[in-house]
């Protein structure tokens, strides 16, 4: 039988092809697991922001959830854009039996600026959704929502790390700096190590899709039954290539480039 790797995410679209489900099942492809997608979703957004969004109905959401989980075995699954509690509702009774890794994007605000979950969501995602995750993998601005405390410093994402584990009961959680000013650096905390992910800093704008696509390539490594800390460094290095080689196409912020890896010989 020709058994291979598969991951599911739950996530919004983006017909520019930059980040949301389209990011994902690039990712996917590129690091050989098979990708299926559950649409939340459908977003009409481009390189130079968000022009509208229209939600699937939560019938809708559990029948396509359904229709994957009873059918085809998958070894993690990420959600990303999740845009009110009844979604999330819907994702979290549908996820509850499923003994595979979920990893968390908690989607909120695009780099454009623009609100992609409803104000009141936030508590429910925090206390329903974070302690079903195997990783959470926050941005600054949504590690600030999450713990309530202002993020300044790489002392300050470390400190966030912990207290999403410990306080709110995420498996994990990776503190990605992306927004910070020096180089870019991530911390992992996987409830017993505080693991350091550092690169410089790559002078461009082209970085829509980045957090889709970091949180695409965590599930795909996993999905290959690599442990997180490995699949993270292993995303890391695979999300960095795709930035170093980014596309300067559309008139905003550009989107990554998946197969950089190969460019690179990332493996
Ligand atoms: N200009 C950059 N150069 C190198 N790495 C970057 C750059 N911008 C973001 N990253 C990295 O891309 C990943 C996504 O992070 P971030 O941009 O913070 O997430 P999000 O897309 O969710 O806002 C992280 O590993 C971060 O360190
Ligand atoms: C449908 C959808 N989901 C998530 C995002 C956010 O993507 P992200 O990787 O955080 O990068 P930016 O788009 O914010 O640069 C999105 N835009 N659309």
């Amino acid at each position: 039988m020709n058994q291979v790797p598969a991951a599911l995410t739950i996530a919004g679209t983006d017909p520019s092809g930059g980040a949301g489900v389209q990011a994902d099942l690039k990712t996917f492809q590129e690091l050989k697991t098979y990708g299926m997608s559950v649409i939340t979703s459908v977003v009409a957004q481009n390189t130079t922001g968000v022009q509208d969004a229209e939600h699937m109905s939560v019938p809708m959401i559990k029948q396509q959830l359904g229709s994957v989980i009873s059918d085809i075995p998958f070894q993690a699954f990420k959600t990303g854009m999740l845009a009110n509690i009844e979604i999330m509702d819907a994702v979290a009774e549908k996820i509850s039996g499923l003994d595979i890794p979920y990893i968390m994007d908690p989607v909120m605000v695009t780099t454009s600026g623009h609100t992609l979950i409803a104000e009141d969501s936030r508590a429910y995602l925090r206390k329903n959704l974070l302690p079903m995750t195997a990783l959470v993998t926050p941005n600054i601005l949504e590690t600030e929502v999450i713990t309530g405390e202002t993020i300044k410093t790489p002392e300050d994402m470390q400190q966030a790390a912990k207290q999403i584990v410990h306080q709110f009961g995420a498996g994990a959680a990776l503190v990605k700096g992306g927004h910070m000013a020096d180089e870019a650096v991530d911390f992992l905390y996987d409830g017993e190590k505080l693991h350091t992910f550092s690169t410089e800093r790559i002078d461009t704008t082209n970085t829509h899709g980045t957090g889709c696509t970091y949180s695409a390539a965590i599930a795909a490594y996993v999905s290959h039954g690599y442990k997180l800390p490995d699949a993270v460094r292993k995303a890391k290095d695979f999300i960095t290539a795709a930035i170093r080689h980014s596309f300067s196409v559309g008139q905003g912020s550009g989107p990554t480039n998946q197969w950089a890896h190969r460019i690179e010989r990332v493996k």
